[in-house]
Parts: C-alpha cells; sequence; structure tokens
C-alpha cells in the first residue's frame, strides 16, 4: 500500500475537504484511495467513512505504538481492491489526514505519524489570504523537520525517522490568477496537489466536540466531486510512498487471526465455534457514535456483536456483556430517559452483566444527566453520582491509566492508553443521586496517570461488573479483549 499524509498548517485549515477532494481526486484518476486520520479522533473519520464508504483507520502512535499504527492501516488492504499490490499505478493509496498542525501535539503528532509510517507530508494551507507566501509557508514546514522533536516512541521505533513536506493543497484559494499564482511561486521541489476553491456547501456544520457526524452532516456528494475538479489526482499517486510494513509481515491483514490486528496478543478470551461465543451489544445510535474500526473489529473476532439503538427507543437485546460507547447523551436525555434499554440494563448490571461505558457511555451509566440549560434527566443509575454539561471543554488529551484491579476491563497494575474529550463533569452527590454522598467510598478501576479522569486522580467509577470511564481506550489496550472474557464468564455462569 501506498500513503501520504494531509498536514495541516493550523488545526481548522480545511484538512477534512483536503482529504475528501484528495481521496475523490485519487479515484477518478483510476487510484484505490484508504482513508485514515492520524490522532485519536473520532469525529473526521466519519466523514471519511460517510464519502468513501469504507472504514477510516484510526492511527495514533501513542495509543498503538509504530507497529500498531502500521499494522492497522495494512489492515485496510482487505478493504480494497488492488489490481497489483506494489504497483504504483495501482495499489491502493492511504490518504492520512492529519490532526491539528503538523508540528503540534504532546504525546503525538501528525509529522510522528508521517515519520512512523514513513509517508510523505503534503501540506494543506488556508490560501484564503495569500499567494507567494503558501510557498514560504510550505518551505518552513519543509525546513522544520530538522527541528522537530518527534517522540522517543517513535524515534526508538524507527530506523530513519523523516519528515518529508513533498507538496501542497491550496485550501480556498478561487480558480485562475489566485490558485495560478500559488502554483507559479512553488519552490521546484514542492509539487502541486491543486487547490479547493471556498464554497459554502464544503463547511461542515459543528458542535461542541467538533464537526457534526459523518452519517449525520455529510459533505454533500456534488461539492466533493467539484472540490475534486481542481486537485490533481495524478500528482497525489506520485507524491505517495509504499507505507512501511509492519514486522509481524503478515501482509494483507485479514484471516490471520489475533497477528493480523491491531490489538496486543489476545487472550483466547472467547475460543471455540460461533457457538461457544459470547455476545456483546454495542449500543449504536445518535447518542452513542464513537467507536474506532479497530473496536468493531476486534469485538466482531471474538464475539457476536448485536447493535441497539437505546435513544430510538430498542430495549436491551439477549447479551453477555454491553459497551456503552461515548456520543452526545446529552442531545437525547429525554428519549434516554424513558428508554426501556436503560433500565432493563440497570437490572442485568445488578445481576452481574460485565457492562463498559466510555465518556458518553459513563454518562448514561450515572443516576443523572443535567443539560447546559439546567433540566436534569435520570440515567440508569447504575453508577453512583451525575453528570453536568458545561459550555467549554473540561478534558481534551491522551490518558494513561493504572489498573487497580476492580472493575472487568483491566487487570491490577496493566496500564491502559487512551484519549479523553468531552464537556460534561461528573460529580458523586450529584442531582438525582440519593444514594452517594461526595465523600462515600466509591469504587474506581484505575488511577489516572496522564489525563484528568472522573476526579482528576482517577477514572472507571465501578459498581457490580459495571466500569465507566471518561477515558476512551483504544482496543490495543486490550480493554475489549477483557470485556469479551468477562462476557465469556458470565454467560457460562457460576
Ligand atoms: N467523548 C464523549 O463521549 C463526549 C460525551 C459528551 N458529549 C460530553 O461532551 O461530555
Amino acid at each position: 500500500m501506498y500513503g501520504l499524509v494531509l498536514g495541516g498548517t493550523a488545526s481548522g485549515v480545511g484538512k477534512t475537504v483536503a482529504a475528501l477532494a484528495v481521496s475523490r481526486a485519487l479515484s477518478e484518476a483510476g487510484h484505490d484511495p484508504v482513508p485514515a486520520k492520524a490522532g485519536p479522533d473520532y469525529i473526521d473519520p466519519s466523514h471519511h467513512a460517510a464519502a468513501l464508504g469504507r472504514p477510516s483507520r484510526t492511527l495514533d502512535t501513542w495509543m498503538q505504538g509504530v507497529e500498531g499504527v502500521r499494522r492497522n492501516l495494512h489492515r485496510a488492504a482487505a478493504d480494497v481492491d488492488r489490481a497489483a499490490p506494489g504497483d504504483p499505478a495501482t495499489d491502493a493509496v492511504a490518504v492520512v489526514e492529519g490532526m491539528m498542525g503538523l508540528y503540534d501535539g504532546s504525546a503525538t503528532s501528525t509529522a510522528a505519524t508521517a515519520a512512523a509510517l514513513d509517508v510523505p507530508v503534503v501540506l494543506v494551507v488556508d490560501a484564503g489570504a495569500g499567494m507567494q507566501s503558501v510557498g514560504a509557508t510550505a518551505l518552513g514546514f519543509r525546513e522544520y523537520a530538522a527541528h522537530a522533536d518527534l517522540p522517543a516512541h517513535v524515534r526508538d521505533a524507527v530506523d530513519d525517522p523523516r519528515v518529508d513536506v513533498v507538496g501542497v493543497v491550496a485550501q480556498k484559494a478561487h480558480t485562475g490568477r489566485h490558485a495560478d499564482g500559488i502554483r507559479e511561486a512553488l519552490p521546484d521541489d514542492i509539487a502541486w496537489l491543486g487547490h479547493v476553491p471556498p464554497a459554502d456547501d464544503l463547511m461542515v456544520p459543528d458542535r461542541h466536540l467538533g464537526l457534526e457526524m459523518g452519517d449525520e452532516a455529510p459533505v454533500p456528494e456534488a461539492a466533493i466531486a467539484e472540490a475534486a475538479e481542481t486537485v490533481d489526482g495524478e500528482a497525489a499517486a506520485r507524491a505517495a510512498r509504499p507505507v512501511a510494513p509492519p514486522s509481524a509481515a503478515e501482509g494483507s491483514g485479514r484471516g490471520g487471526g489475533v497477528a493480523g490486528t491491531d490489538t496486543p496478543g489476545g487472550r483466547g478470551a472467547a475460543g471455540g465455534t460461533d457457538g461457544d461465543r459470547p455476545t456483546v451489544a454495542v449500543a449504536a445510535d445518535d447518542a452513542f457514535r464513537f467507536v474506532y474500526p479497530a473496536t468493531r473489529e476486534r469485538l466482531r473476532e471474538l464475539a457476536t456483536v448485536e447493535p441497539f439503538a437505546p435513544a430510538a427507543g430498542d430495549d436491551l437485546p439477549d447479551c453477555d456483556a454491553v459497551y456503552l460507547p461515548g456520543g452526545y447523551p446529552e442531545n437525547h436525555a429525554a428519549a434516554l430517559s424513558s428508554s426501556p434499554a436503560l433500565s432493563t440494563l440497570a437490572d442485568r448490571a445488578a445481576d452481574g452483566l460485565p457492562v463498559l461505558g466510555e465518556c458518553g457511555g459513563l454518562m448514561a451509566l450515572s443516576a443523572s444527566l443535567t443539560t447546559v440549560d439546567g433540566e436534569t434527566h435520570r440515567m440508569a443509575g447504575i453508577l453512583p453520582g451525575g453528570v453536568r454539561m458545561h459550555d467549554r471543554y473540561r478534558a481534551l488529551d491522551h490518558v494513561e491509566l493504572r489498573a487497580t484491579g476492580d472493575g472487568v476491563t483491566a487487570a491490577a497494575g496493566e496500564r491502559h492508553r487512551g484519549h479523553e474529550f468531552h464537556y460534561s463533569s461528573h460529580a458523586l452527590g450529584e442531582a438525582g443521586d440519593a444514594s452517594v454522598s461526595p465523600d462515600a467510598d466509591a469504587r474506581f478501576a484505575f488511577d489516572v496517570e496522564r489525563g484528568e479522569g472522573i476526579d482528576g486522580d482517577r477514572d472507571g467509577l465501578v459498581a457490580h461488573r459495571t466500569v465507566g470511564t471518561y477515558a476512551h481506550r483504544h482496543p490495543a489496550s486490550g480493554a475489549f479483549d477483557r470485556l469479551v472474557a468477562a462476557a465469556d464468564e458470565y454467560a457460562r455462569g457460576p
């Protein structure tokens, strides 16, 4: 597989739209684009998936390691038809959208992702108010590579880590004199991949936490096609380089069992025939949306996955464990409050059903949710405490947790990595929570080594076999293997 990274000069320069336009231009030129996103984000990949009709891989070197991101991306080879793997004319081309500006980030960065994959960077520049200076910007970003401090986990794992800025996409440049002027002023060795003219249809609406999701507010098909008309798919294919293979060298990925996933070695959590596999119910609706493709894959490898839509009124299906991902429960608080799924879940949880809720999922498992307009809604009430929405971020960063041994998704002493991003806060003794006073001794599954967690020091409230974290853990942590192992144990009974 070939690949390139689209790195921004900053956040908000239009990388998502550039990624869609470059991918479309590659398709038009007869290539097979594979979408991916650097960093821990769930939202931008949902736009890639909506536009390209295939999952967009989340590549975070800090959460997955260099080997993990390589494996994850190479696994995507199974999603595409390739006429001749290894031939630059016909092989798939990964288009990896960066996060923030190219060099920004403390745990990892877009530059680190490019170095980990050994692919070049195409700079996305907001050219709305510039011309020759776009070339100067690209040159500056290229020169800075020599000064960039790549994270140690990348430097240690990559032989010759390099960040190569090889080309430019000019965002918000008008067709004609403006775009031509930018192209003519570029230094010879910075390739012109084209420009995206400003267009209202390309403005994806946003709300707290980022853009609206790709399946709620997809970029209109016609707008993507139009944006791609001024992007050169052949130039993009020429800029791409082969993606560094995972050292476990098992090629196209699927069918290799655990070695083919982007997760660590499995523990045979739920071996045996299909009939033996436990069932994991996964909430999937407008309230619960934040799931990595790698998590879906891992769960499907180990268990039977049963999706359900609590905010749409579904009851909890028959299952041996439940996963409530993050999302926007605050936008569906009334529906969730009267959802049969939450009351069934409360009964089953008390009976020992293993349940994992992450962020939005934690909110739904708590006693109450108070929205920004001050309305309090009852939630499942499995975990103590209530959640309150605010009008700005309460946490936004990578997290590292050390397991206390309580809760079913980690063994004592294990370190799990993930990220957190939310506007809500959780407090014991919040509205509707009669059971626990602020100083009651609640149980926690994790001490927080990096990040905020639930109270700054701890994450993962525990009751029965239910765990609720603010952290979203990547499956590379092993969290989902553990959840399935707990499901297996539950299915077998006492
Ligand atoms: N990451 C999430 O699941 C976010 C949950 C919720 N929307 C909040 O902002 O707090």
